[in-house]
C-alpha cells in the first residue's frame, strides 16, 4: 500500500491540496475548483489541459450534478458490506474492483 501511494503524482501535491492530499475529501470543492486548487490551473487535470482540453467539460459537469441530485432525492446510498475497495494505482488511484453501492429508497 505504501509503495502504491508513494508512486502517485497527479492530484496529490501537498502544496496545492495540503498535508491531507491523500484523503478523499470532496468538500475541498465546496467553493469551486479555483479555490480548491488555489488558482493553480495545472493542479486539477481530470479533463485535461490547454487546447486539447475535454470539449465535454461543462456538459459532463452539469450532467453529473443533475444525475446526482436526482438520485439523492430518491435514495440513500451506502457502501455494500461485500465491497473490498482495494486501492489500485494506474496513473490515478482507483478501486481495483469498483465500488459496490446499495441504493435504499427514501
Ligand atoms: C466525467 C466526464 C469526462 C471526463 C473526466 C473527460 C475527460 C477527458 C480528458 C482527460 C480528455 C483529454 C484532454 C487532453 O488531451 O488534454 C478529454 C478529451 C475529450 N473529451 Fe472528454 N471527458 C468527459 C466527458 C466528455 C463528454 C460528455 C464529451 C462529449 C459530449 C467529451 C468529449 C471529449 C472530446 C471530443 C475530447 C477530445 C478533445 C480534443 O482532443 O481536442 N468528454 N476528455
Amino acid at each position: 500500500m505504501e509503495v502504491i501511494i508513494a508512486t502517485l503524482a497527479v492530484h496529490h501535491s501537498s502544496e496545492v491540496w495540503g498535508k491531507d492530499a491523500h484523503l478523499f475529501k470532496p468538500e475541498r470543492f465546496a467553493e469551486g475548483v479555483a479555490k480548491a486548487t488555489r488558482d493553480s490551473m495545472m493542479a486539477f487535470l481530470s479533463f485535461g489541459y490547454g487546447l486539447r482540453k475535454c470539449v465535454g467539460f461543462n456538459f459532463a459537469n452539469t450532467e453529473v450534478k443533475i444525475a446526482l441530485s436526482m438520485i439523492l432525492q430518491r435514495y440513500r446510498l451506502t457502501v455494500s458490506p461485500n465491497c473490498t475497495n482495494f486501492p489500485f494505482a494506474m496513473f490515478t488511484l482507483r478501486p481495483k474492483d469498483g465500488v459496490q453501492i446499495m441504493l435504499h429508497p427514501l
